[in-house]
């Protein structure tokens, strides 16, 4: 299966070159093995300096055949067999020394303590063709490009002030969808809540990012492709991420066909990003207002000159606000709603708390109606809890040799914080695999003492540090009225003759159930019944 999947990327979709790599496989491993040596001696050389614990490995391949399907548990399963009781384990994966953090301590080491010598991310081929260089945000390398993407991202387009100024958009799209289910609820017929639910958050995005959504020009579907096969491209257990020398070697000869379907997608952006720039700098000669009332791409013209922004820039910036901004919320509110539904205990004192402070036939809740909601907060932290949607964070990259806990980590260390397997560690949560929303509960309100804005280090789903997500309040703010809404509307069943839900996951850029989410809404006369 390994071998096969190797050789799709190396192929394509040629089954010609497909025969022709598997003749030359056994030449090919003889002339990559001495490679292999020379590449990794430095490294083992340095193991005299006490590198972190590491299970066995073999030659060439390293550790990469222990890593499985769904990297997150089986690194899980090997830093506790394998690992340093600190959290700390190292491991080859193929050619690439990497650093897997699990534990609080090992965490706060790597994002805290030495939170500027890891804060540069591995670069790949599809980052370079997709993300225009990359100039981005999520995949540059740290430096100045870098500092600058994250100030105005931070500063100027997810600060506070701005999602506030989204929240109409907001409220719109959830009127939306909220008409859509009662339609569906007046038929009895099932929901696909998974389309329904990334369809939403898609859409909260274009209308932040173009100031429209692009469901209206009927061009969602298409959009929606490219950033879901753009993503594909560029999530990370893969040959290239495994051999980046070998991949770059021969002029790239063993890469090309993932460059090729990187070079195809980024045309597609180009025209994409390039129709909505250029409608954008037409609009902005009219006079478009302050940057409050601007969408993104106003106000990163508004801005270009002050932070020497070029075209490409642009582009990289709004592919990140696209990509990032729809999955991981989508998969938050999808994953709540699951685990609602499987704990109906919980779904009801969610709705008990939603619709007791709502005026009754509300046609929808609005932002203000959520302060005070302390279950919904405590039930959004417990599915993050549980189900990070970056369960690794994105890969980190060491920029020089650390000490880490004692243990010599060296430059080139490619690091991946499993802030997955920490949510759920039993020393630090009680029924630490249950969904226990009342355990952010204390004295009637939300428990600060396990946030998740990058200062409690057993609770990270956004990371923590310089790499830090930016769009904390952008997401939640999204999440937490559409879950708010989607309890206080309407009552929720399984289709007929489905009696569980399958938890089975993929992995990718973000962990997503492998099956769709159905469901069944009931209205509630009580509070759905104007739509009635
Ligand atoms: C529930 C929703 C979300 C979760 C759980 C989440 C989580 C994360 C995580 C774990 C990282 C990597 C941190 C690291 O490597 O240390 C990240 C990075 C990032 N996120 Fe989010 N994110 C969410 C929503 C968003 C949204 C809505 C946006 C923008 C609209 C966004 C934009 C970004 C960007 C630009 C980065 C890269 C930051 C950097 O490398 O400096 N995220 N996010």
């Amino acid at each position: 299966m390994a071998k096969v999947a190797v050789l799709d990327q190396v192929a394509g979709d040629l089954p010609a070159a497909k025969e022709c790599l598997l003749q030359f496989i056994p030449l090919l491993l003889l002339f990559l093995l001495p490679l292999f040596f020379s590449i990794t001696w430095p490294w083992r050389g340095r193991g005299r300096k006490r590198l972190p614990p590491s299970p066995p490995a073999l030659p060439l391949i390293g550790h990469a055949h222990l890593v499985g399907a769904l990297p997150h548990v089986s690194l899980r399963r090997l830093a506790e067999r394998h690992g340093g009781e600190d959290g700390l384990m190292m491991l080859c994966l193929g050619v690439v020394p990497t650093l897997v953090a699990s534990s609080v301590s090992a965490a706060q080491a790597v994002l805290r303590t030495h939170d500027l010598s890891f804060a540069s991310r591995p670069q790949s081929i599809c980052g370079e063709v997709l993300l225009y260089g990359p100039s981005d945000m999520a995949m540059a390398p740290y430096g100045e490009r870098w500092r600058l993407a994250k100030k105005l991202a931070t500063t100027h387009l997810l600060s506070t002030k701005k999602v506030h100024s989204l929240r109409a958009a907001r409220e719109e799209e959830v009127a939306l969808v909220i008409d859509k289910i009662q339609c569906a609820a007046v038929r009895r017929a099932t929901v696909d809540m998974s389309e329904l639910l990334s369809k939403f958050t898609n859409d909260i995005v274009c209308h932040a990012v173009a100031g429209r959504s692009f469901r209206l020009e009927g061009r969602d579907r298409v959009f929606r492709k490219l950033i879901d096969d753009g993503l594909v491209l560029l999530s990370g257990f893969n040959l290239e991420n495994f051999y980046p020398g070998l991949a770059r070697a021969a002029g790239g000869l063993l890469t090309w066909s993932v460059r090729r379907k990187a070079e195809k997608i980024r045309v597609q952006w180009d025209r994409f990003l390039d129709k909505l720039i250029d409608e954008h700098a037409k609009e902005k000669a009219d006079g478009c207002g302050s940057d409050q009332e601007c969408d993104f791409i106003h106000v990163l013209l508004s801005v270009q000159e002050e932070y020497d922004l070029s075209r490409d820039n642009i582009k990289a910036i709004l592919a990140n606000m696209f990509a990032a901004g729809t999955d991981a919320a989508y998969l938050t509110i999808e994953f709540a709603m699951v685990e609602l539904m499987l704990h109906q205990e919980a779904m009801a004192k969610l709705q008990h708390e939603v619709r007791s402070r709502v005026p009754k036939r509300e046609k929808t809740i609005n932002e203000c109606s959520l302060i005070g909601m302390t279950y919904l907060k405590a039930v959004v932290k417990e599915t993050l809890r549980l189900h990070p949607p970056s369960p690794l964070l994105l890969p980190h990259l060491s920029l020089e040799d650390c000490d880490v806990g004692g243990f010599q980590v060296p430059v080139g260390t490619t690091v991946l914080v499993n802030v997955w397997a920490i949510g759920r560690d039993p020393k630090l949560w009680e029924a630490a695999e249950e969904f226990i929303p009342e355990r952010f509960i204390q004295n009637e309100e939300i428990n600060k003492g396990a946030d998740f804005r990058g200062m409690d280090f057993q609770f990270l789903p956004f990371g923590s540090g310089r790499r830090m997500c930016p769009g904390i309040n952008f997401a939640l703010a999204s999440i937490e009225i559409m879950l708010a809404n989607l309890v206080y509307h309407f009552d929720w069943e399984l289709p007929k003759g489905v009696d569980k839900i399958d938890m089975t996951e993929v992995f990718g850029l973000t962990v997503s159930r492998k099956e769709k989410l159905f469901l069944i809404p009931k209205t509630d006369m009580r509070y759905g019944a104007v739509y009635a």
